[in-house]
């Protein structure tokens, strides 16, 4: 399978500070959702804005579709294919669905290919075409998220970042969006996800990788990571990891 983006032996940080990342790989193939966790501040959100070229890296390579396009700030990645859906709330709540949608998609010069997306996204998440005209204001926690989904989707990237799409959300909503980041990856955009909710976002994910002291420690298939005890002790609460469903894909 092709690697939509591979971050390859990633060194970063911030200022003067230590890195915190040190020597980081991790690779998303096409897809696929590959899930990141790790203790707070062990430097997931840090591995997202190196991916989207929020932050460079001090050393180590960035492969976007097999094309290095390490040091290239956040446009440039962006053209490459990568979108970052940032942590928290990100819609502007004066402004409409459409409007706030229409935004993901300001490069785009061509009104037939706007169009196109803006179907592709309206099917794809139902809720941004039957609130199309409200203000995004009006919208829950979840359905904002997903306004943010489809923003991001506009460009038809080839890999979305979502940095802990469900927190703030109570469960119900936790779920729906969960299932919207697998419409995603079954419509064809790549995921590198990272999340809080560690257990429920193995889940959902194909791919887990456990980071630690700033490299991936741990990854494998998400159900294995899922059942393993010591895994779930350090990571997930401590719970033994519950019967699941056969495979989500
Ligand atoms: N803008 C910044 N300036 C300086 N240090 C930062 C900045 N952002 C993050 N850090 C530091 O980098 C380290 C990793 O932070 P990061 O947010 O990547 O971790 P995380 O694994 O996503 O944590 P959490 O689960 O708490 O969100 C932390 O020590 C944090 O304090």
């Amino acid at each position: 399978m092709a690697s939509e983006i591979e971050l390859v032996d990633i060194q970063a940080g911030y200022g003067r500070a230590a890195p915190v990342l040190r020597g980081l790989s991790v690779s998303v193939e096409s897809g696929t959702i590959v899930c990141l966790v790790g203790p707070n501040g062990a430097g997931k959100s840090t591995v997202l804005k190196v991916a989207s070229g929020l932050l460079k890296p001090r050393s180590g390579r960035i492969l976007v579709g097999g094309v290095d396009v390490t040091g290239q700030g956040p446009q440039r990645m962006l053209a490459a294919g990568v979108a970052h859906v940032l942590q928290g709330h990100s819609v502007f709540q004066e402004m409409t669905v459409a409007e706030n949608v229409l935004l993901g998609g300001y490069t785009l010069r061509d009104k037939s290919v706007i169009g196109e997306r803006v179907e592709f996204v309206k099917e794809l998440f139902p809720v941004v075409a039957e609130r199309w005209r409200s203000l995004a204001g009006l919208l829950s926690g979840g359905q904002q998220k997903q306004v943010e989904f489809a923003r991001s989707l506009m460009v038809n990237p080839k890999v979305v970042l979502l940095d802990e799409p469900s927190m703030g959300l109570d469960p119900k909503a936790t779920s729906t969006v969960f299932e919207q980041v697998v419409r995603m990856r079954d419509a064809g955009t790549a995921v590198l996800l990272v999340e809080q909710n560690a257990r429920r976002a193995l889940e959902t994910a194909d791919l887990g990788c456990v980071l630690d002291l700033g490299r991936v420690h741990i990854s494998g298939p998400a159900p294995q990571l899922l059942a393993d005890p010591q895994l779930g002790e350090l990571y997930l609460g401590g719970r033994p990891a519950e019967p699941r469903p056969p495979a989500n894909r």
